[in-house]
């Protein structure tokens, strides 16, 4: 069964706590957080108060995606807001095992992110210092895109790399992730699914966390 992480761009902010209550309660392991800065994406959303803020009323994994041009220079901010994972964009820095290695030496999970338009190549030497890795399977920047399925050949890539080798890192998607598109991505070797619009646009959070747990058993 995959392991279902809401993502907070899609919730009600004005009842936020409601509705991290609500996914919390329905047994959503990971709480995401997209940070965009309105360089590396057009939109801007939130910073690391805000995960300050969110820390002290969950206990979900705080699973931090920074959409964010080089950001070596924030990642300390991020780290001491406790966040527990934090995702860097590889196309995002030049420097992609020192952003790595900051988040580590942090005492934080670090995880590399790739778009859909990067390869997995891109990524291969930093795959044996990472605890996770995030395959976007939309274009960052925007929740409510459609599922890219040309991404899901990427997750089966990493896969193979990772049994190859012997690394531990959990495959997380991220974009039009609802129970149809999480089967395949499931089946191809994702353990963590991101989801923002199938979770919090409904009427009933609960029920759809339980849709995309039911779509991978
Ligand atoms: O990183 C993201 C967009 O860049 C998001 O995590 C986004 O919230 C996904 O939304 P949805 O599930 O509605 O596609
Ligand atoms: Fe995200």
């Amino acid at each position: 069964m995959i392991k279902v992480a809401p993502s907070i761009l899609s919730a009600d902010y004005v009842n936020l706590q409601k509705d991290i209550e609500k996914v919390e309660k329905a047994g959503a392991p990971y709480l995401h957080i997209d940070v965009m800065d309105g360089t590396f994406v057009p939109s801007i959303s939130y910073g690391p108060g805000f995960v300050k803020a969110i820390r002290p009323i969950t206990n979900m994994v705080l699973d931090v995606h920074l959409m964010v041009e080089s950001p070596e220079h924030i990642l300390p901010m991020f780290i001491d807001a406790g966040a527990d994972i934090i995702g860097v964009q590889v196309e995002a820095t030049q420097h992609i095992h020192r952003a790595l290695q900051i988040i580590k030496n942090g005492g934080v999970k670090a995880e590399v992110v790739i778009n859909p338009g990067t390869p997995v190549a891109m990524i291969e030497p930093v795959l044996h210092m990472v605890d996770q890795v995030l395959v976007m399977t939309v274009n960052p920047g925007f929740g409510g895109q459609k599922f890219l399925p040309e991404t899901v050949d990427k997750i089966a890539q990493l896969n193979a790399i990772k049994e190859e080798k012997g690394y531990d890192f959990d495959i997380e998607v991220d974009g039009g992730v609802n129970d149809k598109t999480v089967a395949d991505c499931y089946k191809a070797g994702a353990t963590v699914a991101v989801a923002g619009s199938y979770v919090f646009n409904a009427e009933d959070p609960a029920e759809r966390i339980k849709a995309l747990e039911d779509a991978t058993k």
